[in-house]
């Protein structure tokens, strides 16, 4: 089948790589010029495992073209995929600017029967914004071709992006069509292998599933950081608990690692935009904001920690970072927890010596050059001249250090674990101060 996307970000290239590998031809249109040249170099404008060899492969097989032509991806797809973002607003709503804008340019370029199916995560009622913003442009040029308005949000998760649309849990299509949703099930059929895993369903109970689900995992989350405070305040240990209560299947393993808050591009702005949702209908969403407030503050846990050891007195302290990208095997810094804790070092006076596999570049792209940020290229080096080690993103080759190359490079023998990735024992039996979430801190016990 052709297959237009518009937005060649996490959700577009990752939806055209995808369709275009089970044999569509898929057409990614976006307005960035810079991120089009880059694809149509064989590069990738963003860091997601595999998808480098799989944009190349597809493109070499002709099923896979980039563009920054609206008007020929119209008139290439009868699929017309928009998967642009929708960032917050002033108001913490999602800002629909470039949603209703792809719109617009299909309305102003539509040249017949098209399924317009929305990607990017909207609130309820976008749908119908969307279909009404097309009648619109095509009003203004006397056309009105059919189209069908779809809502097929997306759930991957970034690092295990490729995985996830490949294997979903469930591909949710919301129609008023019954036929458009045949023709939906049939370009999900190749991902569909064990069973059918399309769920076809109104409109607008697709729109709101999508922040149900990022909402529900969110609230795992919050909670968890909740009782992590909780824990290590009445001297329990949060990673105990956590074995204790995933082991009943009704809550299970699954999102209840406590740490030093959610970040990324999708649950914080997303459980606002319900929130705002909410609001609109005079609803107090009392729950929703008691998971962004707690998130909000565990975020601060970290400098909080290494402030209190510090006795108050950071100021000409370096601070060695572990990790800056919001998660493992990503480039994506968007609400990075790294930030806030870098600029709360920085207002404290201190300096940062940092290292991550893949986000160095991103974090000097929003930074710029800062005579108290040094970003280098190798783990170790992170320590070199610092004062502590702070870990806040849990790549896996952060995981078994040498605990005595780190006690003999630290100023003051701590590390401070922001995601419960160390046996304290092991690390007190190196001599190093121990401090992690939710478990008390454990002081150096020496070989
Ligand atoms: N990143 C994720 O993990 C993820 C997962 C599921 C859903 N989502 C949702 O999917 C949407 C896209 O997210 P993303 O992370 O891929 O965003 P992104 O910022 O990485 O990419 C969006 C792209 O859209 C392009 N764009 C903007 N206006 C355009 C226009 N008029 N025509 C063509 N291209 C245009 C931008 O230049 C950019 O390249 C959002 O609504 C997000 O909430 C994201
Ligand atoms: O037990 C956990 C699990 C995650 N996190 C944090 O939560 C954030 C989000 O992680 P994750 O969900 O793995 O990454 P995303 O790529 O943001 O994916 C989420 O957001 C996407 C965008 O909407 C959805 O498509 C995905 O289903 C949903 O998991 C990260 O900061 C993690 O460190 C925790 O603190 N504890």
């Amino acid at each position: 089948m052709n297959v237009t996307i518009f937005g060649s970000g996490y959700v577009g290239l990752v939806t055209g790589a995808c369709l275009a590998e089970v044999g569509n031809h898929v057409l990614c249109v976006d307005v960035d010029q810079r991120k089009i040249d880059i694809l149509n170099n064989d590069g990738v404008p963003i860091y997601e495992p595999g998808l480098e060899d799989l944009i190349r492969k597809n493109r070499a097989a002709g099923r896979l073209a980039f563009t920054t032509d609206p008007a020929q991806g119209i008139a290439h797809g009868l699929f017309q995929f928009i998967a642009v973002g929708t960032p917050p607003d002033e108001d913490g709503s999602a800002d629909l600017r470039h949603v209703l804008g792809v719109a617009r340019t299909i309305g102003e370029h539509i040249n017949g029967y098209r399924i317009v199916v929305d990607k990017s995560t909207v609130p309820v009622g976008t749908a119908d914004r969307v279909a009404e913003t097309i009648r619109e442009a095509q009003a203004a040029r006397g056309t009105q071709h059919e189209v069908d308005v779809v809502s097929n949000p997306e759930f991957l998760k970034e690092g295990a992006a490729i995985e996830d649309f490949m294997r979903p849990d469930r591909v949710v299509v919301g129609t008023d069509n019954p036929r458009t949703g045949e023709l939906l099930r049939a370009l999900y059929a190749p991902f569909n292998r064990n069973h059918d895993r399309v769920m076809v369903m109104d409109i607008r109970s697709a729109e709101l599933t999508k922040y149900a689900a990022n909402a529900m995992l969110a609230t795992k989350i919050s909670f968890m950081n909740e009782l992590s405070n909780i824990a290590e305040a009445v001297g329990a240990d949060i990673e105990q608990v956590r074995l204790g209560i995933g082991s009943d299947p009704r809550i299970g393993y699954q999102f209840i690692y406590p740490g030093c808050g959610y970040g990324g591009s999708c649950f914080p702005k997303d459980v606002r935009a319900l929130e705002r949702t909410a609001q609109g209908i005079d609803y107090r969403p009392d729950l929703l904001q008691a998971v962004e407030a707690v998130n909000d503050r565990q975020k601060d846990v970290l400098f909080r920690k290494i402030d209190a050891r510090f006795d108050g007195a950071l100021a000409g302290r370096t601070i060695a970072l572990w990790g800056l990208a919001f998660k493992p095997n990503t480039d994506d810094m968007r609400e990075a927890s790294s930030r806030r804790l870098m600029e709360q070092l920085w207002a404290a006076g201190a300096r940062v010596r940092a290292y991550d596999p893949v986000a160095a570049e991103e974090t000097r792209r929003i930074y710029g050059e800062r005579e108290d940020l040094t970003l280098v290229d190798e783990q170790m080096a992170a320590l070199d001249g610092a004062d502590a080690l702070a870990i806040v993103t849990e790549w896996a080759q952060f995981r078994s250090p040498d605990f005595d190359a780190i006690k003999a490079k630290l100023g003051t023998p701590v590390v401070f674990d922001g995601r419960n990735i160390y046996d304290p024992a092991q690390v007190a039996a190196a001599g190093l101060d121990y401090v992690s979430i939710g478990r008390r801190p454990v002081p150096a016990t020496g070989r």
